[in-house]
């Protein structure tokens, strides 16, 4: 049986930490266990239960403390996920080996990770030898559509994982609960963007009229990838979570392998109950 993996991503403050214990909640709600791994070796607060946390492997104290390496935040940050790489027997140890076991991978939000350092897709290759099908799940918060050009960054970062990472995507506007009426209302046109109309929006814009070709560029790249399917997580709303996760399911084809209860096995089931209900 294959087991299951959601990478949570998305830039530092966009969400993933909310998202992964909204999950764990909702997965109580519907009975369904769903575990989280924190990837942060920065975390500080985080109110899901861990499952396992790459803190107990390495936390960004001990590259930042180490006089010999004099690391800052982000070099020590990668340093910890280099170390990482090369203790996944770790994890390993720590995911078990049980069948379809469904993980959520609370990840690093330094853009570096996603676009030249090879460390998240030797993690991807080694779950997949480890029988997981994996996601990306990549969170933009949604206040940054107030802007297009801010939108259209968010959006090359979504890109730039995409090919680092070669697995399926499911983009997600988050934080939408915060939005005012007005800014729910021109969501809408980012859900399922027409890029090439974003790219030009700004044209009146004097500054950034100068890089209409550019947008334009940015927009055919996004375009071509396919990009520009974006879900919506308004986390005050049970079927907003429900309707996520069912599109994640499928991106990873969760469930297909469920031996299906036969009519006559659910039939016996319920005479069991029946039965029971006699008896008692
Ligand atoms: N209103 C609202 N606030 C949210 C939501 N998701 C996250 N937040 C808030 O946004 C801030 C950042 O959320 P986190 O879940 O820590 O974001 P993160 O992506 O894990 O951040 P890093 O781990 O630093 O990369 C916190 O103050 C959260 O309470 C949401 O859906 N709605
Ligand atoms: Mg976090």
């Amino acid at each position: 049986m294959p087991r299951y993996a959601q990478l949570v991503l998305g830039p530092a403050g966009s969400g993933k930490s909310t998202y992964c214990s909204s999950m764990v909640k909702h997965g109580e709600v519907v009975r369904r266990t769903i575990n989280v791994v924190n990837l942060d070796p920065a975390a500080e607060h985080f109110d899901y239960p861990v499952f396992a946390d790459i803190r107990e492997l390495i936390e960004i104290d001990d590259a930042m403390d180490d006089q010999a390496l004099r690391f800052g935040p982000n070099g020590g940050l990668i340093f910890c996920m280099e170390y990482f790489e090369r203790n996944l027997d770790w994890l390993q140890e720590q995911l078990g080996e049980d069948e379809d076991d469904y993980f959520l991978f609370d990840c690093p939000g330094q853009i570096e990770l996603y676009t030249h350092v090879p460390i998240m897709r030797r993690l991807v290759n080694q779950l997949q030898n480890w029988n997981f099908r994996v996601c990306g799940v990549f969170l933009i918060d949604a206040q940054f559509c107030v802007e297009q050009s801010k939108f259209l960054s968010g959006m090359l970062t979504a890109l730039s994982s995409m090919i680092q990472l070669e697995i399926p995507f499911i983009h997600v506007l988050s934080k939408v609960d915060v939005l005012s009426k007005r800014d729910k209302k021109r969501l809408k046109k980012f859900i399922d963007p027409d890029v090439y109309q974003l790219a030009n929006c700004e044209l009146s814009n004097k500054f950034l009229g100068r890089y209409s070709q550019l947008n334009k560029a940015i927009a055919s790249v996004i375009y071509d990838y396919s990009l520009v399917k974006f879900y919506t997580l308004d986390m005050s709303k049970e079927d907003s979570i429900t309707n996520l996760l069912t599109e994640i399911d499928l991106s990873i084809q969760y469930g297909e392998d469920f031996d299906v209860k036969e009519p006559k096995e659910i039939e016996a089931n319920e005479q069991d109950e029946f039965h029971d209900d006699d008896d008692s």
